[in-house]
């Protein structure tokens, strides 16, 4: 008999089993709407120009390949907690944050979760946004946390919950452990408002609940980096002690250079240092130190003036490009003759938007137009292009009419 007979076959990962249905189709006017990365007008991957002028001066540098220290490239999480909380951030004054470079924002949230699970004194509850992003679930559960929920999306305005969410909020447990999505919600790219995240944060405070904030595109949402991190900034400055993973995959188009930050927000340095000490332990016999490439990318974007510039150029320029086919998406739609409200597809925000479309009208669109997608009708914008957009229109309302 063999070691692994007992093993199943385990279930495909449903985003990345749309991407292989997409290759086998042969439609010359298919379209990808699953994968959650940025595509340029013409569809292809986009490498930011900062980041290429990066990696130039770092070549010129002929650095050595020594190992990181555990908590990776000190230069890097320096620039990754100032970008998060702001240049003027009175944490970063005082020193009671920890930051430390993570496997992007996956390893980011995992080392959270392990380290809410060994030293979190209140319940080990966390409670996800319905809905969330699928992969928060399975981290929190490895990592031997109970997965709970609170209203967030209401389907009937493909618009935020916002009642549903006060009120589940209202009866959480307190001290437990709450997500929230800093901007660009993934899948349903709806944020609230910023007089919503103020009750948000009163109930969340009245509650004495442990916020969990995930930043995994700060200025893509947006096109502005300040902007798309006001609830993170706001929460701290209500004197919320936030623990808070930060991912550069999308902002900085590092994907597979896999570049993350995870900070807690402690009460003063001093316990700044003890928790430190205690992320460093988890660290070590997990990965022992994170790869340099990328978190030296990164840094030298953030503290090269120039390169900072250009960089806070390029990704307002992602943001827009998505904005833009939001607005050509529902122009379409409009001429198509399509008599449904679309608002929800301007306002929601970010690489997602939540069309609204029944898993049938999914199951329409992929069989009939080639439009490939999840079931949950989430589309990537990224994946839209002016070449394509009112292809799409077309297939949203032959679908939906
Ligand atoms: C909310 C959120 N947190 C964290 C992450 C972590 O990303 P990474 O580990 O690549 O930094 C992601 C990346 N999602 O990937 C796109 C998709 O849903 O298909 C994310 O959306």
């Amino acid at each position: 008999s063999s070691w692994w007979g007992g093993v199943q076959m385990g279930p495909p990962d449903p985003i990345l089993g749309v991407t292989e249905a997409f290759k086998r189709d042969t439609n010359p006017k298919k379209m990808n709407l699953g994968v959650g990365a940025y595509r340029d007008d013409q569809g292809k991957p986009f490498v930011l120009s900062c980041v290429r002028k990066a990696e130039a001066i770092i070549t010129s540098k002929q650095l050595d390949k020594e190992y990181l220290p555990i908590g990776g490239l000190g230069e890097f999480s320096k620039a990754c907690a100032e970008l998060a909380l702001g240049a003027d951030s009175e944490v970063l004054k005082s020193g009671r944050n920890i930051t430390v470079q993570t496997i992007s924002g996956t390893g980011s949230l995992r080392i959270g979760a392990n380290f809410l699970s060994r030293f979190h004194g209140g319940p080990l509850d966390v409670y996800l946004p319905k809905p969330s992003w699928g992969n928060h679930t399975p981290i929190f559960r490895d990592a031997g946390m109970q997965l709970k929920a609170y209203r967030y999306y209401d389907p009937s305005t493909c618009g935020f919950d916002f009642k549903g969410a006060l009120d589940d909020i209202s009866k959480i447990p307190e001290q437990s452990v709450i997500m929230l999505h800093a901007c660009a919600h993934n899948p349903t790219g709806v944020d609230p408002r910023p007089e919503q995240w103020k009750e948000i944060s009163d109930i969340v405070k009245k509650r004495n609940l442990l916020v969990f904030f995930d930043m995994a595109y700060q200025g893509f949402a947006s096109g502005d980096i300040d902007r798309d991190a006001w609830a993170v900034r706001y929460f701290i400055e209500q004197g919320h002690n936030i623990v808070l993973s930060q991912s550069f995959a999308k902002n900085m188009g590092l994907y597979g250079e896999r570049v993350g930050g995870f900070t807690v927000v402690c009460n003063d340095a001093e316990e700044a240092k003890r928790v430190e000490s205690q992320l460093k332990i988890l660290i070590r016999p997990i990965y022992s130190n994170p790869p340099m490439n990328g978190a030296r990318i990164a840094a030298t974007i953030l503290n090269t003036p120039d390169l900072r510039s250009i960089w806070l150029g390029e990704v307002h320029g992602m943001a827009n490009r998505i904005i833009k086919m939001r607005e050509q998406l529902v122009a379409g739609l409009k001429k198509e003759g399509s008599s449904h409200n679309w608002q929800h597809v301007i306002d929601q925000i970010g690489m997602f938007c939540f069309t609204g479309l029944k898993p049938e009208q999914v199951e329409r669109l992929t069989k009939e137009f080639s439009v490939y997608m999840t079931k949950d009708g989430r589309i990537s914008m990224a994946g839209v292009t002016s070449g394509n957009v009112g292809y799409l229109a077309q297939g949203i309302h032959a679908v939906t009419k």
